[in-house]
Parts: structure tokens; sequence; C-alpha cells
């Protein structure tokens, strides 16, 4: 199969609220990226840099407009990226290819999300319900879905919540998420035997029944500016603790998302901007 490097591959560089993306359109059959060429996109000194590397490619569910693809800036796949997706719709809209003012359906690898245009840049998306049966997040070693699990990370308990948004996150609630020591329990808690698949970990702190601070520790990027799924996760393990309410702000060091979740049993929907930064192509001599 042809390396897609081969003839300069063109992409759009974008973020959502900071969590940056490069994004690729494969839509004329172009392959997916390779493991090598995801990790020189993701490097921010050799390559382009990013969080994700998205791909647009044609739809698979009767409906949608176009599917995407996700892979971390270590080229490890994901499959759900709520920053992504906002991206993704703003780029088919600039495209031509989805109405900017009309609701339209994009397919993530995990299922077809209901997308609305909110205007200047905004989209809600909606995310799925989410899924806190343990075996599914996955999270080994407990039976039934808990509020809130423990862990022993080197002697030192942790409290968490575990939610899958159709990727694995784990949510550990604190007192202040900008002195929460993200770098060293992240990385600690992603490499527990009970979570197979590693997991995204967030730090929420609840300053109001509206509001929540949070970090993220992201699978396969590091700590990013902001979680899309991670904030989901986040508003969806604080909802069911009775912590927060169904509709709240949540705020990431790279701007602030909102997050609706009427009832259980009904898809959550998130809302939040998106922004183009530049087009580029790159060097076919590249190499990280
Ligand atoms: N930044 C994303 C999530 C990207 C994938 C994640 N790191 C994973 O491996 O599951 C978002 O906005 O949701």
């Amino acid at each position: 199969m042809a390396d897609i490097r081969a003839n300069g591959l063109r992409f759009s560089k974008m973020h959502g609220a900071g969590n940056d993306f490069v994004v690729i359109d494969l839509r004329d059959g172009t392959p997916a990226p390779d493991a090598g060429l995801c990790r020189l996109l993701g490097d921010r000194h050799r390559g382009v840099g990013c969080d994700q590397i998205l791909t647009v490619e044609p739809p698979r569910a009767a409906g949608s407009v176009a599917s995407y693809r996700i892979w971390n800036s270590d080229a490890s796949p994901s499959q759900q990226c709520g920053n992504g997706a906002r991206c993704i719709a703003a780029w088919l809209v600039r495209d031509g290819a989805a109405p900017a003012d009309g609701p339209f359906n994009l397919d993530s690898p995990v299922g077809t999300h209901a997308v609305t245009g909110l205007g200047e840049g905004r989209f809600e998306v909606v995310m799925g319900v989410p899924d806190f049966v343990p075996a599914h997040v996955p999270l080994l070693g407990f039976e039934q879905a808990q509020d809130t699990y423990l862990l022993d990370l080197d002697g030192t308990p942790v409290f968490f919540g575990a939610v899958s948004m159709g990727n694995p996150h784990a949510v550990l609630e604190v007192s202040d998420a900008a002195t929460a020591d993200v770098s060293m329990i992240g990385p600690a808690l992603q490499a527990q035997p009970a979570f197979p698949e590693s997991a995204n970990i967030g730090f929420a702190q609840v300053e109001a029944f509206d509001r929540i601070r949070l970090r993220v520790h992201e699978r396969g990027a590091g700590e990013t500016l902001a979680c899309g799924s991670g904030a989901c996760a986040a508003a969806a393990v604080l909802m069911r603790r009775g912590r927060v309410g169904r509709d709240v702000a949540v705020a990431l060091p790279g701007g602030e998302l909102h997050i609706r979740w009427p009832a259980d049993d009904v898809p959550l929907a998130m809302a939040g901007p998106t922004a183009f930064v530049f087009e580029g192509q790159l060097t076919e001599s590249a190499t990280p």
C-alpha cells in the first residue's frame, strides 16, 4: 500500500479548548497513517505536534456525513475523542460536506453521534450513554458498577469512579485540581493491571453544583489542555454521585465545555469550541 507521505501529506491543524489535532482527509481512499507517521505528526519537535491525529473517512452508517478515527500522539488508537468530534464537525462544515446550522450525524469508531452547530465555531455532540459496567470500561477485579472504587498504588489508597465513554476513564475527585499530583498518579493508575487497556485519568474538583474544574492525564498523550470525553466522564461520575447537577460547565486548563445529562438512561451531550490553526503539507523527507 502506498506511503501516504509520498505526495506530501496535506493536513489541517485544529484545536478544541486547547486539545490539538492534525486532521487528515482519507475520503479519497488514501490509507490510514501507520504508527511511524502518527508519531511524526504528534512530535512537537521533529514533526507537526498534536495530542491526537484524526482522520476523516466515508460514513459507515446510513444518514451519516462522515466517519472519523483517532490515534494518540504515541500512535495508540482510541475509540472516542470528544474535542476531536467537534473539530471533525467544524472541518466538515468548512468543507461543505455538513450543514452549518442543521443537525447531522458523524460515525466514530464506537457509534453514530448527532451533532448540532451552535454558531461561532461551537458544536454540541451527543456522546452516548455513559457505561458504568466495570467489564465495559474495562476495569478488572470488580463485578458490579460502583460509584467509587479503591486501588492501592504502592501503599497509597486511590479512590476513583470509572466509566466508558466508548474509551476508558477513571475520575478522581480532588479538593484542588491545580495542585493535584497529575503527573505521578496519572501514569501510575494507568499502569495498574486493573486497567488492561490503560485509561484516561481525570482529576475533578467540584467548584459549585453547576461547575467542575478538571485536569486529565490522557492515555497515549499525557496531560492535555482539555479532554472532551474526560469532561463527559467526570461530569457523569459526579452527577451519579449527586455531587453536581445534570447540566454543568467543566473548566479545563485550555477552555470550558458544557455537559448535559438529563437522566442515567439517556445520552449525554457535550458542547464546546473549535478552532482552525493552519493548513500544512508534510515534507516527504520528514523523519521522527
Ligand atoms: N482528547 C480526547 C480523547 C483522546 C483519546 C484518549 N487519549 C484515549 O486514548 O482514549 C477527547 O477530547 O476526548
